[in-house]
């Protein structure tokens, strides 16, 4: 029995860097105790994409886990990115996670399925082999339909009822699929916590899930708590009014020409929350191009998401 509850905001941090680019655990301290001091925050899935977390070494991999328990007093699950490309690579990741104080994982799918697709039965496999090796608990990663190395449906109900898998989260962005196969899971799993995190497709999806677990949640926790909550009580009125305050922001972080861009933006947005003093980032991510700083300023104080030290 696995006893994780992410039925709430999940998010996922940026780790912070200095600026000669070190790993900065000074940031790190200050992100992760606000975040964790929020009602409504579950867990942090920490080395996943807005966390850079395959542009580390591995001994800075272990050392951000460690530095994000700590973060929070280990009161929250600091779930780590799983991202090895190969199945034992990735078991063997996974190990290091626990080691450094990870309750859970977050498995992505092998790299290169993107751009050639899986054979029958090898994400089950993926699945089963990293969680057997490891005892890491896990949460079933559902890349969106665009890719090949999006999950059918019953993909994702194989490896929702393997030992080991108790969440997840869910970036189809495929609104027929969506509509679809959630309420299929829905019966078909009904312990298995779902989570979207669809970061610019919030509202469309927040009536059907337990929580977010979503980049968003670094720079916006608290009005992305009260959606969930709002969804969840099946209030479109509250839940489009978020939205609508935070469109500004949605905008100018992930409305920009690669998902990837979003975790610059993120960290621009998490100065102007006062948590970061600047944004770097690791290559092969970018500075951002002129003018876009400000713009995920003014959309920040037009969000009304202010310093908060
Ligand atoms: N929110 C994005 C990026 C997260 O890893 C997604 O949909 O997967």
């Amino acid at each position: 029995m696995i006893n994780i509850d992410l039925r709430g905001l999940t998010p996922a941090p940026v780790t912070p860097f200095t600026r000669d680019g070190r790993v900065d655990y000074d940031a790190i301290q200050r992100l992760g105790s606000w975040l964790g001091s929020i009602d409504g925050v579950k867990g942090l899935v920490v080395l996943g994409h807005a966390g850079e977390g395959t542009f580390l070494t591995q001994e800075e991999q272990a050392n951000v886990i460690r530095a994000f328990v700590k973060s929070v007093d280990n009161k929250l699950p600091i779930i780590a990115g799983i991202t090895g490309e190969g199945t034992e690579v990735a078991a063997l990741e996974a190990k290091r996670a626990v080691a450094a104080g990870a309750s859970a994982g977050l498995l992505y799918p092998s790299h290169g399925w993107l751009r050639f697709g899986y054979q029958d039965g090898a994400p089950q496999d993926r699945y089963r082999v990293v969680y057997e090796e490891s005892g890491l608990p896990l949460i079933l990663f559902q890349y969106p339909d665009v890719t090949k190395a999006t999950y059918n449906l019953k993909t994702l109900l194989d490896i929702s009822a393997q030992p080991g898998v108790f969440a997840m989260k869910n970036g189809v962005r495929n609104m027929r699929r969506w509509d679809t196969e959630i309420p299929v899971i829905r019966r078909e799993r009904p312990d298995l916590q779902i989570l979207s995190c669809h970061d610019e497709y919030l509202l469309h999806t927040a009536f059907d899930v337990d929580g977010f677990l979503v980049g968003y949640g670094n720079i916006a926790p608290e009005p992305l708590i009260e959606m969930i909550k709002a969804g969840k009580a099946g209030d479109y009125v509250k839940a489009r009014q978020l939205h609508d305050r935070l469109l500004p922001v949605t905008k100018s972080v992930y409305h920009r020409g690669s998902h990837m861009e979003g975790t610059v933006a993120l960290k621009h947005a998490l100065v102007a929350r006062g948590i970061l003093e600047h944004a770097t980032v690791r290559s092969p991510l970018l500075p951002l191009e002129n003018g876009a700083e400000k713009e995920i300023h003014d959309a920040m104080r037009a969000a009304e998401l202010g310093r908060v030290c």
